[in-house]
């Protein structure tokens, strides 16, 4: 989390340019228009929150932006020297979930064998990728769970481990879906607390998908509301996250997010 949040008043890009700049984004899947002219910034080095209905084409901004899905429109990606589309080196992706299917025995070290390394599993985990694999288990806080079957895990490591599978190699913007969704309310907080701890550490810029409202409120430096595939609105979780602005964003009735706890 960054505490040093400038005001509302001063458009971030004044401060930094935005790591990405989205104009103007259509994306139409199955025929039919998912995202409708999305504008938006993501600021370099913050947690930005990405908050909507069922449906809104959340996920779908996130694929777009990981390079999955053709687009119309302009995303100016602002990493290092390259100021060109999203590289699928300089992005971590965090799914929703992992399906793993229970009849195939996979362990922790096989996921990172297939995801490091191109050579076939039969052949056996070289020792590089068993050494970076440990490393990389070691920054989410997991530990000896390399021998572990993958469809044992519990929800909350399983999403660390996606975690740091993402986090190979060193990606400046990492993209997470629903990151917290299925594990239990003390493992969600360990896992944004761990998430808020790269992003002061590293300086890695965040987007996050989530209906966790108190979540985004503790962990969250801007929140992009989305709508029907548009963009409704954008700024800071205080002004938009209350009750009244919410009902007025998204319409009373048709509310679906998690209650805003009192403060
Ligand atoms: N591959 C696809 N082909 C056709 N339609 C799709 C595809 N993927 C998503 N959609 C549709 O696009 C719309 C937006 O889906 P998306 O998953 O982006 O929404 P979301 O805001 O992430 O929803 P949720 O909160 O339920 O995860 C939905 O109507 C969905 O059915």
């Amino acid at each position: 989390m960054n505490t040093a949040v400038p005001p509302a008043s001063i458009p971030l890009s004044v401060i930094s340019p935005p790591l990405v700049a989205m104009q103007d984004l259509w994306v139409e899947l199955g025929g039919r228009p998912i995202l409708c002219g999305v504008t938006a910034e993501i600021a370099r080095g913050r947690i930005t929150a990405v908050i909507g209905l069922n449906g809104s084409g959340k996920t779908t901004l996130l694929r777009t932006l990981v390079g999955e899905y053709p687009y119309r429109g302009r995303i100016v990606f602002r990493c290092g020297h390259d100021h060109s589309r999203p590289n699928p080196e300089h992005v971590g992706y965090v799914p929703q979930r992992l399906i793993v299917d229970a009849r195939m025995p996979l362990t922790v070290r096989d996921l990172f064998a297939l995801a490091l390394s191109s050579r076939p599993l039969f052949l056996g985990v070289s020792r590089r990728v068993v050494q970076r694999a440990e490393e990389l288990l070691q920054r989410v806080g997991l530990r000896e769970i390399l021998d572990r079957p993958v469809d044992g895990l519990s929800g909350g490591q399983l999403q660390r481990v996606l975690l740091a599978l993402a986090l190979e190699p060193s990606p400046e913007l990492l993209l997470l879906d629903e990151p917290a969704g299925g594990i239990d309310f003390k493992d969600q907080q360990k896992f944004y607390e761990l998430i808020a701890h790269f992003n002061q550490e590293t300086g890695i810029t965040v987007v996050l998908v989530s209906h966790d409202l108190n979540m985004i409120r503790s962990f969250a430096d801007r929140v992009l509301c989305l709508h029907q595939g548009k963009i409704i609105a954008q700024g800071p979780p205080q002004e938009l996250l209350t009750p009244d602005h919410l009902a007025r964003l998204f319409g009373t009735g048709t509310l679906r997010l998690a209650p805003v706890a009192s403060s």
